[in-house]
């Protein structure tokens, strides 16, 4: 038989699970203090990946990896390349990150044409996603992940690499000012090559 556990003041006692007699840890109130706010760069992303009561969402603390399957492959970028950089290049309206000698509208963009993007020999890269096509050199020094891992992507489609790798980062936040035309079949392509001439 048990001893009888050791007589508390009942207005002190917090209550106790049955056969318990050690002290219940302090109660956290709520775990938004202990975390900082949101960056400005963290705005370009999309949405944190949602958690559980396990793992909170945000909490990027813990992970299911083993260590070697962890390690980040992000890039130290050079000074000025800061997502906030970017951001404040992609707000002046006087950047044409498109490109030169396009016009103003979108354009029809054949796999032929893409291709020819390539980003060799002073040639923009630019690269497809979702059926939109994107000039992506403007951002190539910004990229968190290296200008070779972005290159991997110029003069063709990404969604692949990209979604393998990253699929919450929100591409548009970031290159929507990058956009240059829509993926056409290369037959489609006819005439003047601006989308409202066709229509
Ligand atoms: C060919 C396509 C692409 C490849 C192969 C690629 C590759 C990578 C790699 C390897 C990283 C480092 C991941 C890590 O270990 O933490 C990375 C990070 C990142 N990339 Fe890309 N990337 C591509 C396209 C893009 C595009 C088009 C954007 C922007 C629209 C982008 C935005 C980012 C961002 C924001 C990060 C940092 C992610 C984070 O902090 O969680 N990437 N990328």
């Amino acid at each position: 038989m048990r001893p009888p556990p050791p007589r508390l003041s009942a207005q002190r006692r917090p209550p106790q699970p049955s056969g318990g007699n050690l002290l219940a840890p302090p109660k956290l109130k709520s775990p938004t203090p202990l975390r900082p706010p949101p960056s400005a760069a963290a705005t370009l992303r999309g949405p944190a990946p949602r958690g559980n009561a396990a793992t909170p969402a945000g909490s990027l603390t813990t992970s299911t990896l083993a260590p070697t399957q962890r390690s980040s492959r992000k890039v130290i970028l050079e000074p000025g390349h800061s997502p906030l950089d970017w951001a404040a290049l992609v707000s002046n309206p006087k950047n044409n990150l498109r490109g030169a000698g396009l016009p103003p509208n979108l354009i029809r963009v054949t796999p032929s044409l893409l291709k020819s993007h390539h980003g060799r020999k002073g040639v923009d890269a630019w690269t497809s996603y979702n059926g939109k096509v994107y000039n992506i050199t403007p951002y190539l020094p910004f990229h968190p992940g290296g200008k070779g891992e972005l290159m991997r992507g110029a003069g063709k489609e990404s969604d692949k690499l990209f979604l393998e790798i990253h699929p919450w980062v929100n591409w548009e936040g970031i290159l929507g000012e990058c956009l240059v035309g829509i993926m056409v079949s290369e037959h489609e392509a006819v005439g003047a090559n601006e989308l409202d001439a066709m229509d």
